[in-house]
């Protein structure tokens, strides 16, 4: 029998957990505390329970971390880890070291539906919803754990897509008897889903970013099909509902094309659609992928374009690219080695 994985339970699952097998209610925190403080890897290593419901445990369960299957650094620091996500498939976790800060690029699921036309991830395709322990094992099982400050959801896939366990592994990360982090140091990426954005709004506290890439809706079907379920005007008005201005923050992506969507026509409608909305935009360098025929803007455009949003009120930074020359952009790793994988198979 396929022994099921405790990383990734909830405080209350693990409750469940202990009351179905005859434990005293206190253990589900003791094993949390194994899980989340601890970062044990074995059932064994739980030593404050007692030996036969060690044995009890193991039976049906195991602690469920694997650590990355691969990884490549960047002469920058930037090191991208694959974790094997089911048989032959693979998500990617980057961990990104900054002076004052080190942060982890987190997936939520292998491939996406969203089929974002400049994504290497949307190339893809879907395969499946990661896990709760999926999500938190690219943490749990980072080599660099212990050094993080920041984690972002903004690996491959569509956090909004798969939110129940999103939620899940967010709570793990922000609760006491988790890691106890501030939600303050989490941030979720998403294209922006008509099911979905509200829950996660109302339901966490954590930072969000909204893919944006154009403020003319036409142009932004083109560039991203989601757009036709939820547009990036309704987006907005729902996000009026919100209060960004105290501890929370809303930010909006942006990745400068060439001759797409890089004139100061696109910064006056960014300001009309964005007025009065407490929140930032990043300005993101695209990062070429094979067989789309996009390029990215060069650095004065994208310096020039951040200098007016922000002398118009609307607060601009241009996001640095890190790893380069380990195709930092998602989707590149994950993709070579599933093709590998299929080769060894034929
Ligand atoms: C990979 S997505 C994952 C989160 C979510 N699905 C989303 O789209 O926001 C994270 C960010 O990477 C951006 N991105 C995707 N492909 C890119 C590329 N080739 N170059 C630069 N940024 C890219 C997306 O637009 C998004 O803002
Ligand atoms: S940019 Fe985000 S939503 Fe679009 S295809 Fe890539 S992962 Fe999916």
């Amino acid at each position: 029998m396929q022994k099921q994985p405790l990383l990734g339970l909830t405080l209350s699952e693990l409750q469940s957990v202990v009351k179905n097998l005859g434990m005293p209610g206190f253990a589900a925190r003791q094993i949390a505390s194994w899980l989340y403080d601890k970062k044990v890897t074995s059932i064994d290593e739980m030593t404050n329970l007692s030996l036969k419901h060690r044995e009890y445990l193991k039976d049906a369960y195991e602690v469920g971390a694997a650590a990355p299957v691969d990884a490549m650094r960047s002469i920058d620091g930037t090191v991208k880890y694959l974790y094997q996500a089911g048989e032959g498939h693979f998500v990617e976790a980057v961990y990104i070291p900054d002076e004052d800060r080190a942060t982890l690029c987190v997936s939520s699921q292998v491939g996406c539906k969203m089929n974002c036309k400049f994504c290497m991830t949307g190339k893809q395709g879907f395969t499946a919803n990661l896990t709760a322990n999926q999500i938190i094992n690219q943490i749990s099982s980072l080599p660099e754990r212990d050094k993080l400050t920041n984690v972002v959801m903004m690996g491959m896939g569509e956090p909004l897509d798969n939110l129940d366990e999103v939620l899940k592994a967010l709570e793990i990360m922000t609760a006491s008897y988790g890691y106890s982090w501030s939600p303050k140091r989490i941030t979720l990426s998403s294209v922006g889903l008509r099911k979905g954005l509200q829950r996660f709004i109302e339901e966490s506290d954590c930072h969000l970013a909204v893919s944006l890439h154009t403020p003319v809706p036409l142009q932004r079907r083109e560039l991203m099909p989601a757009e036709k379920a939820f547009s990036i005007t309704e987006i907005v008005e729902l996000l009026r509902n919100y209060d960004f201005s105290k501890q929370r923050r809303l930010s909006f992506e942006y990745i400068v094309f060439k001759g797409v969507n890089d004139s100061l026509l696109y910064a006056k409608e960014l300001l009309k659609l964005l007025r009065g909305l407490d929140c930032r935009i990043n300005l993101i360098r695209f990062h070429a992928i094979p067989g789309v025929g996009l390029e990215g803007a060069d650095m004065e455009t994208m310096t020039t374009l951040r200098d007016y949003l922000t002398s118009h009120g609307l607060f601009t930074t241009i996001r640095a690219s890190r790893g380069e020359d380990i195709f930092a952009a998602c989707g590149m790793l994950s993709t070579a080695k599933q093709e590998e994988n299929k080769q060894e198979l034929i």
